[in-house]
């Protein structure tokens, strides 16, 4: 076991951990290839909305085995750390029943809220009634560092996921039960910490981040992106679970005033020992009570957001007046809703009655913190892609086309460990992996004559449908719009296809030079065009180089601006389209 992990490959243990969904619930029907695990038994006939969710796998039970009566209808898992496709979100839609709306539980990341974005889209063209929530309740980080991507999406997310789920139980209508999901995501105020990276299946060992000096990493977030502090090894347990609880309480984001109601959630980040989980829920408990007067309606402690095996936890402290006050109207309580039963075994056993929680007592806290308004970006209707038939084309156009394929896949194939290794320092370590899924899925497609190339509108039709289905994360979702973008635009001049299809990127992501994407390369590339292919491909490896030396504010890498070693490595997405673009460029020249 060279990798310190039971399971060696990614694959098998994402394989072997769905099917667990089957195994520990029978009722259940997993579709291994696509990631999703949905409920088969037929709805309580009083329920109109079906609550989906999902996300990037490692995050247990997120949110494969948070199916069942009481809690999902359906899950959807992309690989490790990235996003699902939007084609494998609308199968899961579509494994719900046809008369029920849904409300799409969202994670704030970009890949999930592109991909979720454009499935919901895609659903709503067939008919469906789909609402979407997105999830953020990290505080770590100020609102200036992460104005442009939001808050992540932490303890939040399930929590939402079990309120919504509980409305949509009872019977209430989707307005209803979005209304519900926004008050709690919008009302939840989560920090964690740990004292070590987590460790991804199949990769060294050695690659887990080790700190010999350092007690804990402060504002963690959940894909191995650094903390936004280092806390030293002076620090004691006390210090930093009181420092934790104060800044959920005084952050910018929630307002916590004298009597609010609260819940407290100790979270293990997936590697903790029980027993230090549950010391931390004491010290907590007690710090509550004697430096903010605080005694929680109710305290959960479980494993209900991880990141694979990070030795580490995150707090949430929920505002539940403030969420009830917001959907008052529709005659339930928060704390009624995380009470009703589930048999999803994963989610807690509530213990007693509500009555028993009822009696606790009120906060009482000094300080009182305006929110500020988390911007996000905006995701314009995008029209659907359709799949097109392969054609037999032996002309020279067809191979030469062929060849600029294989050429641009073998680049990006080339350059995977660097990406790899600088996604690892400014990301969550996965954009390698995710570039050469799309490029051998092409170069597969490609051999197996599924790629059309008499015509260019076809082609980049069927190059958007291969990447989008092989690759998920954001670059995939990017890939995919700017493909599809290309042949909606693509008559016979190639360059004002680029140009067009940019133009029509840009909609859906406000990234331009300088923000270290991968915009860095592809808008030089296509605004060169007209000096020649070579030319405009080296203005994109400039592009893509000069990102070693900026500060990024999107993507997963605007989290990471703490940590010295992001500014010194390239933006691996910008990296990664330039090597493509070059691969282009030499076919061209040859
Ligand atoms: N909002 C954005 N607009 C354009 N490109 C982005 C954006 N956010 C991230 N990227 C690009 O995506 C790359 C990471 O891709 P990927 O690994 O698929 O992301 P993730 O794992 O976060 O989903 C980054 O290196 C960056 O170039
Ligand atoms: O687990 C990871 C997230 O759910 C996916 O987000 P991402 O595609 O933006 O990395």
């Amino acid at each position: 076991m060279s990798t310190k992990h039971i399971f060696d490959s990614q694959s098998i243990a994402l394989d072997n951990a769905l099917r667990s969904a089957n195994a520990l619930n029978p009722t259940l029907c997993v579709d291994i290839p696509r990631g999703i695990v949905y409920d088969t038994r037929p709805p309580s006939p009083h329920r109109s909305v079906s609550v989906v969710a999902g996300g990037g796998s490692g995050h247990n039970p997120c949110h494969e085995n948070l199916v069942g009566k009481g809690l999902l209808q359906a899950s959807v898992s992309g690989h490790i750390f990235a996003s699902p496709s939007s084609s494998q979100i609308v199968q899961a839609i579509e494994r719900t029943p046809s008369h029920h709306a849904i409300l799409l539980i969202i994670n704030q990341y970009t890949g999930d809220r592109l991909n979720f974005n454009l499935a919901a889209q895609r659903a709503r063209h067939t008919g469906r009634i789909v609402h979407t929530v997105t999830v953020g309740d990290d505080v770590s980080l100020p609102p200036t560092a992460i104005a442009k991507v939001g808050r992540r999406g932490l303890t939040a997310n399930p929590l939402t996921c079990k309120v919504a789920a509980a409305a949509a139980e009872r019977g209430l209508d989707i307005d209803s039960v979005r209304r519900i999901a926004e008050a709690v995501a919008q009302n939840v105020a989560t920090i964690g910490a740990s004292p070590e990276h987590c460790h991804l299946p199949g990769r060294s060992a050695a690659e887990a981040h080790t700190h010999p000096d350092t007690y804990v990493e402060l504002g963690l977030g959940i894909h191995n992106e650094p903390g936004a502090k280092t806390v030293k090894d002076d620090t004691s347990p006390t210090k930093l679970i009181g420092d934790m609880l104060r800044s959920t309480l005084t952050s910018p984001y929630v307002d916590f005033k004298d009597g609010d109601k609260v819940i407290l959630v100790v979270n293990n980040l997936g590697g903790l020992s029980l027993l230090e989980l549950y010391a931390v829920v004491g010290v907590a408990s007690d710090l509550l009570s004697k430096e903010h007067n605080m005694k929680p309606m109710r305290t959960l402690a479980d494993s209900f957001m991880t990141s694979l095996n990070m030795p580490g936890f995150s707090l949430s402290l929920v505002n539940v007046t403030a969420a009830d006050g917001l959907v008052r109207d529709t005659g339930v309580s928060i704390l009624e809703l995380l009470h009703d039963p589930t048999t999803v075994s994963a989610w807690p056993e509530m213990g007693g009655t509500l009555s028993d929680y009822e009696s606790a007592g009120c906060m009482k806290h000094e300080g009182l913190v305006r929110r500020d308004a988390k911007m996000q970006e905006h995701s314009p209707p995008h029209r659907m892609v359709q799949a097109v038939p392969s054609t037999q084309d032996t002309s020279t156009r067809r191979q030469l086309i062929a060849a600029i394929i294989t050429s641009a896949c073998d680049a990006v194939l080339a350059v995977e460990p660097d990406l790899t290794r600088w996604d690892t320092v400014a990301g969550d370590g996965d954009c390698g992996t995710t570039l050469s899924s799309g490029a051998t899925a092409l170069k597969g497609a490609l051999q197996r004559d599924e790629i059309p190339l008499h015509s260019y509108k076809e082609l980049f039709h069927a190059l958007s449908i291969v990447v989008e289905t092989s690759m998920g994360g954001t670059a995939g979702a990017l890939f995919a719009l700017y493909f599809g973008a290309f042949a909606n635009a693509v008559e016979e001049d190639v360059a004002d296809g680029a140009r067009k299809a940019l133009d029509q990127l840009k909609l859906f992501t406000s990234a331009r030079v300088g923000d270290r994407t991968l915009m860095d390369a592809l808008i030089p590339f296509c605004n060169h065009l007209n000096h020649g292919v070579m030319y405009a491909a080296q203005q994109a490896t400039k592009g893509a180089e000069n990102t070693a030396t900026m500060t990024a504010t999107l993507g997963r890498a605007a989290y990471c601006t703490g940590n010295d070693d992001s500014l010194t490595v390239p933006d691996p997405g910008a990296t990664g389209v330039s090597a493509i673009l070059m691969g282009i460029a030499e076919c061209f020249q040859n």
